[in-house]
């Protein structure tokens, strides 16, 4: 076995038809041991499909699927993977609790009670365990999903728009859960429209549109070079060559900007300011400025569509 075909998620060549629609074309994608990995791309590209998919709510019409290096089917692959649905809905009769101890009993887990408090404290619901999830707001049922999603310990978790009922508060927890999941060492693939939001939880992006891989990779193949953006008065030849340096520099009166490499070194910033200071620059503001992974996906879903839609 391949070391791909033992990581989180390992998909090979999914298809999925509804009649003459063809929901996904050609998917594949791997989500590493412990890597965040955000699925992106507009209604209808395919992510919901291509989600089921790989946990065998939708049978696919071609291709492969391995969950934590077994084949998705395998019960035992399964048990130790989280989801939260885009639509969920919970038994209005049930509480909170209630509702995490039937899925732990119908998961056949040994969950202890205990530990599925702490559950429904990691998701901000501690105090709400013993009210009836048909009086929760459609934030706090998204919350009690995400428990659902968390109870078991998995080593896979997948959540489909896990903040779309969510205030900005609500939106923030999940970003730091999802960031102490990743310290845990859980993988996680997050389908999501909050750009910002996944930009600043992910290791890694997918772009679909129409069903296929439009773009692929980590946020700084995705988005490339950064660019640095300083407001300078005094700026003398000398300055100005040391500013060239450090990338290519281009400036509107005391508006610089200077190209730097994808993945700047910690220093390169801080040591150019200082430079620039000894040589008599006033430095009136330093801001690093970059092309945000909405700027290039809107780029990247243009030309797609630009490059014509052969389906
Ligand atoms: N059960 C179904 N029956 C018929 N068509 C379907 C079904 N499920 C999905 N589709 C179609 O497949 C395509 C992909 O849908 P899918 O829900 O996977 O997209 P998505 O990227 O998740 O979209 P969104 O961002 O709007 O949730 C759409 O054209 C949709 O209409």
């Amino acid at each position: 076995m391949t070391g791909g075909q033992s990581a989180a998620v390992w998909a090979s060549g999914l298809r999925k038809r509804y009649r003459r629609q063809v929901a996904v074309a050609d998917v594949s994608l791997t989500v590493a041991r412990g890597e965040v990995l955000a699925l992106l791309g507009p209604n209808g590209a395919g992510k919901t499909t291509v989600i089921k998919m790989l946990l065998g709510l939708v049978r696919p019409d071609a291709g492969e699927v391995m969950l934590l290096g077994r084949p998705g089917r395998d019960p035992r692959a399964r048990a130790r993977v989280g989801y939260l649905p885009e639509l969920f809905r919970y038994q209005p009769w049930l509480t909170a609790a209630e509702v995490l101890a039937l899925h732990v009993r119908l998961a056949g887990l040994p969950v202890p009670a205990a530990d599925r408090h702490d559950c429904l404290a990691l998701v901000g619901l501690a105090d709400r365990a013993g009210d009836r999830v048909g009086g929760f707001s459609k934030g706090m049922q998204q919350r009690l999903g995400l428990a659902v999603a968390l109870v078991a310990c998995p080593d896979l978790v997948i959540l489909d728009e896990p903040t779309s009922a969510l205030d900005p508060l609500g939106r923030a927890d999940v970003r730091d859960l999802v960031l102490t999941l990743k310290e845990r060492g859980v993988a996680v693939l997050l389908n999501s429209h909050l750009i910002g939001e996944v930009e600043r939880v992910c290791d890694r992006v997918v772009i679909l549109d129409r069903g296929r891989v439009a773009a692929a990779g980590t946020l700084g193949e995705l988005l490339g070079q950064s660019e640095l953006r300083l407001r300078l008065e005094d700026v003398g030849p000398l300055a100005h060559d040391r500013l060239a340096a450090a990338g290519q520099v281009s400036h509107e009166g005391d508006r610089y900007a200077v190209v730097l490499p994808a993945e700047p070194k910690p220093e390169t910033v801080p040591d150019l300011v200082r430079d620039l200071v000894e040589l008599g620059v006033r430095v009136h503001a330093v801001e690093p400025g970059r092309i945000t992974l909405e700027e290039r996906l809107l780029s990247i879903l243009r030309t797609g569509k630009e490059d014509g839609d052969h389906r």
